[in-house]
């Protein structure tokens, strides 16, 4: 049996921060996982280091499901985000160690290809519509399928994901979180217009979509799905918080435009609900933040019993180790939607050479043994740490806003 004989956590920010965790096996066989928590992400590190990694020295490397249990069942304290993405990041570096030894990309252990690729969509964003549907028409130039559409709002130039996404990502004043503003009112009058022109500009074909960052109440965000009805969207993400699921119930009674959620879920428990209720179309959840390829399976053939469908969160705050992991997952499952894909920064893909490739707005996780991605360790060295964190919105009075 392929014992695991050491392990370890390598930070690196070559852009942004990511942890990862690499298991390394009697066999010489090693495998890695994502833990990046953004803005958390030391608490994870910790959690691993501390508590976890102990408890990994001297077990089977092949029991995969086991270790997942005993890690979740054994630590008391269940769920979260730090407890999740640290088991996330032991079950996908099994793996990745399975699929070694086999020598079989994950995707053929999970029960092989459902599809001949996986359907991924782009982010185009800007300061004004003209300029965001330009980015757009790029993307579709590129052979993207569908694209995520975001735009700035008059008189709330840097509101996170309004506009240009690259604000978070580019050296701040401060290694604080930077404080934007936000407008219900400004929001909602100025977002149909955003799709009202997309449709001329791109036609019918593309499949557009949008992220509303959880910042409409559920009434608000009944009214915004119901503006954007005509214009026939791909999917409305994250319309408002959704710790109280039945929130999504008023959503459901006032549009039939789909609706999209979970990139912040950490397992099954925070989406029971709005799958049994079949009051989401589309379930954000991916690996590194929900328990790694084991849970996700769960979660997704719970979903496929009420026809929801996948969308795996694919932002840069998740490291390539995470996106190879949700690729082999989404190739393999049968009622996948769509797969988030935010390019990294070269700096990287340099960091974590990997067997995805991109083509005709498809991406496909490559043949490579186990998950097919990996870490330059020295590369990594040579971007250490640097504290970061999402901005946070106030209204225009100052009082805090959701995001
Ligand atoms: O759907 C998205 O891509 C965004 O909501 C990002 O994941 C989030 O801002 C964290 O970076
Ligand atoms: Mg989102």
């Amino acid at each position: 049996m392929p014992k695991i004989i050491a392990a370890k956590t390598i930070v690196t920010c070559p852009g942004r921060n990511f942890v990862t965790l690499k298991i390394m096996t009697s066999d010489g066989v090693y495998g890695i996982g994502d833990a990046t928590l953004n803005g958390r992400e030391l608490a994870v590190e910790a959690y691993l280091s501390q508590h976890v990694i102990p408890c990994l020295i001297g077990r089977d490397a092949h029991q995969i499901e086991d270790i997942w249990q005993y890690l979740y069942r054994g630590a008391y304290w269940r769920r979260g985000p730090v407890t999740m993405a640290a088991i996330a990041a032991v079950d996908m570096a099994l793996w990745d160690i399975k699929g070694k030894i086999a020598g079989l990309p994950v995707y053929q252990l999970l029960g092989g290809a459902c599809r001949s690729g996986v359907m991924v969509y782009g982010h185009a964003n800007g300061e004004t519509i003209e300029e965001t549907l330009d980015n757009a028409a790029h993307y579709a130039e590129q052979g993207y399928k569908a694209i995520r559409l975001q735009t700035g709002v008059p008189g709330m130039s840097g509101t996170y994901g309004v506009s240009k996404d690259k604000m978070f990502y580019e050296p701040a004043d401060s290694d604080l979180p930077k404080e934007t503003i936000w407008s219900t009112e400004r929001y909602l009058r100025s977002t149909p217009a955003l799709f009202e022109a997309a449709r001329v500009r791109l036609g019918d074909d593309l499949h557009l979509l949008h992220d509303v960052h959880h910042r409409l109440t559920p009434i608000e965000a009944g009214r915004l799905g119901k503006d954007l009805e005509p214009y026939r969207l791909f999917w409305m993400e994250d319309a408002t918080p959704a710790e109280n699921q039945a929130s999504f119930r008023i959503i459901r009674q006032h549009t039939t435009t789909p609706l999209a959620v979970g990139e912040i879920f950490n397992s099954i428990w925070d989406c029971k609900q709005l799958i049994e209720e079949q009051l989401i179309d589309y379930i954000r959840a991916t690996a590194v933040h929900a328990g790694g390829i084991t849970h996700l399976k769960k979660l997704a053939s719970f979903a496929d019993l009420h026809h929801v469908r996948t969308g795996c969160h694919g932002a840069t705050d998740l490291s390539p180790v995470c996106m190879g992991a949700a690729l082999h997952f989404d190739l393999s499952i049968p009622n996948f939607g769509v797969q988030e894909y935010m390019r990294h920064t070269p700096e990287t893909d340099a960091v974590f050479p990997h067997a995805y490739t991109f083509s005709d707005g498809m991406l496909h996780p490559g043949e490579a043994p186990g998950l097919g991605v990996d870490i330059d360790e020295d590369l990594a060295a040579k971007y250490p740490y640097k504290r970061a964190y999402l901005p946070v919105a106030r209204r225009l009075d100052g009082s805090m806003h959701d995001w």
